[in-house]
């Protein structure tokens, strides 16, 4: 591969005797790997990533019922250290303020559970449409997702998190391998000009940590400027921060693409402004309650925790204690349960694919390849005797939307846009 030539000049500095080992690694394929979602537990037969609680070596396709379920997500096992390095507690609240397209909260979902709450934030709308389909499939209930500037988000979450993730925009040198097209942007001044948003970006979470929260930054780039040389910079104007882990990934030292990663926890108590939130509300009126106990009571086991809002026809379940996000651009408003209609109520795909065996009064088993053609946009006939209704779609046990289930056959919900094609 030929790399930019300023670039292998900086690298034979800083590298020396790696250096020749390093370049070597860029005619090398790169590395795939996948991990487990522990809400959805699936057999797999695949070499484990060393210290890794989720991940495996290996690739699967956006095609297999394993990636359509939300069973699996794609991620090369650099990149998969970052979520293992936070590692957040049960129950926390925890910011992933640069997430699409999903991957580092998805593994940060993985292991809250359905505990505490994720706020999954993206400044570009497009990409955030993407990271609400990753994060939808992933089928957790704790998680939002906004699509804002982190100097928003500021102003709304004061001294909240209790663990920020920053895997920041970068000149993503790490990527040069995996995708060659990196490298047209790349120069030094790029460089510069990722330092320089980095330290914007890290200035507002800052204001977003709760007084003894932790940070987690990460990039997948070698470049000292945007990794070593941000934590001096971090440490030099918060000194209330201590640095508990640093690591930079180099591929030919470990088997995966590059990253950056360091974790430092806040010790400033004196930071504590006791901000006091204006929380979220319901806002159902008589009318969609009713509906919506109606659905509940006759189709579900389920009784959702958190709080109920509509927006518009659409009902999302909120996680608890979140303050009001009205002056906020809004991707995901928590999980979406379904649609208001004239006197009725429809349970929606992301519901279904939230809710595992069991959850619903109705359901049924589908074999793998019913999954894929439904995933087509193709009804399935099962003539299984059921009653006509609203049925929970069920592949080994997880959930994959809700569907009507009219004289035998299953009528096709899948949402458009998710359809996969050939
Ligand atoms: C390295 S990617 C994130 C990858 C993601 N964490 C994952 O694991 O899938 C960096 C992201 O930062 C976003 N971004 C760029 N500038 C930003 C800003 N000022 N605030 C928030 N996000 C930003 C980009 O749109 C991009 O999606």
């Amino acid at each position: 591969m030929k790399l930019p030539i300023e670039f292998s000049k900086k690298y034979e500095k800083i590298l020396k005797s790696d250096f020749q080992r390093f370049v070597e690694t860029f005619d090398e394929i790169p590395i795939s790997a996948f991990r487990v979602n522990p809400l959805k537990k699936i057999e797999v037969e695949a070499e484990k990533i060393e210290d890794s609680d989720f991940g495996y070596y290996g690739k699967i396709s956006g095609k297999s019922k394993e990636f359509l379920v939300g069973e699996i997500y794609s991620q090369e096992p650099a990149a998969q250290m970052v979520g293992q390095i936070a590692r957040p507690e049960q129950d926390m609240r925890v910011l992933d303020l640069c997430a699409a397209p999903g991957g580092k909260s998805s593994h940060l979902l993985s292991y809250l559970g359905n505990t505490g709450l994720l706020v999954s934030n993206d400044i570009s709308t497009k990409r955030s449409k993407i990271l609400v389909e990753n994060l939808e499939r992933w089928g957790n209930r704790n998680n939002i997702i906004l699509n804002e500037s982190p100097d928003k988000l500021a102003d709304v979450f004061s001294a909240f998190f209790d663990m920020i993730v920053i895997d920041a925009p970068c000149s993503g040198e790490g990527m040069f391998r995996k995708d060659p097209d990196a490298m047209s942007y790349w120069s030094p001044k790029y460089v510069e000009e990722c330092v320089s948003r980095q330290k914007k970006i890290l200035s507002e979470a800052m204001k977003m940590l709760a007084p003894t929260g932790v940070i987690v930054y990460s990039t997948c780039t070698w470049s000292p400027e945007e990794d070593e040389e941000m934590v001096a910079w971090l440490l030099n104007e918060y000194p209330n921060l201590a640095l508990e882990f640093e690591k930079k990934y180099w591929p030919f030292e470990f088997k995966g693409e590059g990253q950056f990663l360091a974790r430092f926890r806040n010790n400033d108590d004196s930071l504590v402004k006791k901000s006091k939130f204006r929380m979220v509300k319901s806002n159902l009126n008589s009318e969609q309650l009713k509906l919506w106990k109606v659905f509940r009571t006759r189709s579900l086991n389920f009784e959702p925790k958190g709080i109920l809002q509509a927006f518009g026809d659409n009902l999302f379940l909120l996680p608890e204690s979140l303050p009001d996000l009205s002056k906020l651009r809004i991707a995901r408003n928590g999980l979406h349960i379904g649609v208001f209609k004239k006197n009725r109520f429809e349970p929606s795909y992301a519901l279904g694919i939230a809710l595992n065996k069991n959850d619903s009064k109705q359901e049924i088993e589908l074999t793998d390849e019913e999954v894929i053609g439904y995933a087509k946009g193709n009804p399935i006939i099962k003539d299984k005797n059921l009653p006509n209704g609203w049925t929970h779609l069920l592949s080994d046990g997880h959930g994959f939307g809700f569907s009507k289930y009219v004289d035998g056959m299953l009528k096709n919900n899948y949402p458009k846009g998710l359809r996969i094609h050939g």
